[in-house]
């Protein structure tokens, strides 16, 4: 994926600047800058759900997972049941249950995810992310409620299930890109 140039206002107030990235598949980088410097709009515009004013992002693969900030989660269903749902036939229960257990989840399987606490919700959100077999992981602030171990063991379920996806993390804290592998860290 290459990002050129790209420039986004809200309201005549300039949010990206000519922001220029380039991610390759397989590579890992992490975007840190301050609080409202517009990370998550640079995300936004790459997965199509904000219109960028000019610059261009081209070699977008097609398959791209979105972990928001919010969980945004159906709560009235059980994780395997959010999960399937983005999946389809494409995995077995059995598989996706493999996939929450090795999170740590397997006490939690088929209980509204309303009834999970917040890490355990977000462990959730990335499993759904990861289970879709995105060739692009966009993930906003992923580890928000994650103590250091669970952080690391969710950062490596990431790494061992992401095949050649590129990962995008959007990130407050050093950590997250040590958890992630060595991640590159990029500001602006
Ligand atoms: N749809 C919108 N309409 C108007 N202003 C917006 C919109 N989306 C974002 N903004 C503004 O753009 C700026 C950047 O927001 P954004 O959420 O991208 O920042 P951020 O770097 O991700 O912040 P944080 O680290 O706090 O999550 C903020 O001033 C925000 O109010």
């Amino acid at each position: 994926m290459k990002i050129q140039h790209l420039c986004k206002a809200f309201d005549g107030k300039m949010v990206l600047d000519h922001v220029s990235l380039t991610l390759e598949s397989g590579g890992t980088a992490c975007l840190m800058a301050p609080s409202g410097r517009g990370k998550t709009t640079l995300l936004r515009c790459i997965a199509g759900l904000e219109t960028p004013d000019s610059g261009q992002i081209t070699d977008l693969p097609e398959r791209i997972a979105y972990v928001f900030q919010e969980d945004r989660l159906c709560d009235g269903f059980s994780a395997v049941d959010n999960i399937r749902l983005v999946t389809g036939k494409a995995l077995g229960e059995g598989e996706i249950r493999r996939h929450l257990e090795e999170l740590g989840l397997a006490g939690s399987l088929d209980q509204p995810v309303r009834e999970l606490s917040g890490g355990m919700r977000r462990r959730v959100v990335i499993s759904r992310a990861v289970c879709f077999g995105a060739d692009l992981l966009l993930l906003d602030e992923p580890f928000k409620g994650l103590d250091d171990e669970a952080r690391q063991q969710t950062a490596d379920y990431i790494l061992r299930h992401r095949g050649a996806a590129a990962i995008l993390c959007v990130t407050h804290d050093r950590e997250d890109a040590a958890a992630l592998g060595g991640a590159d860290i990029v500001t602006f």
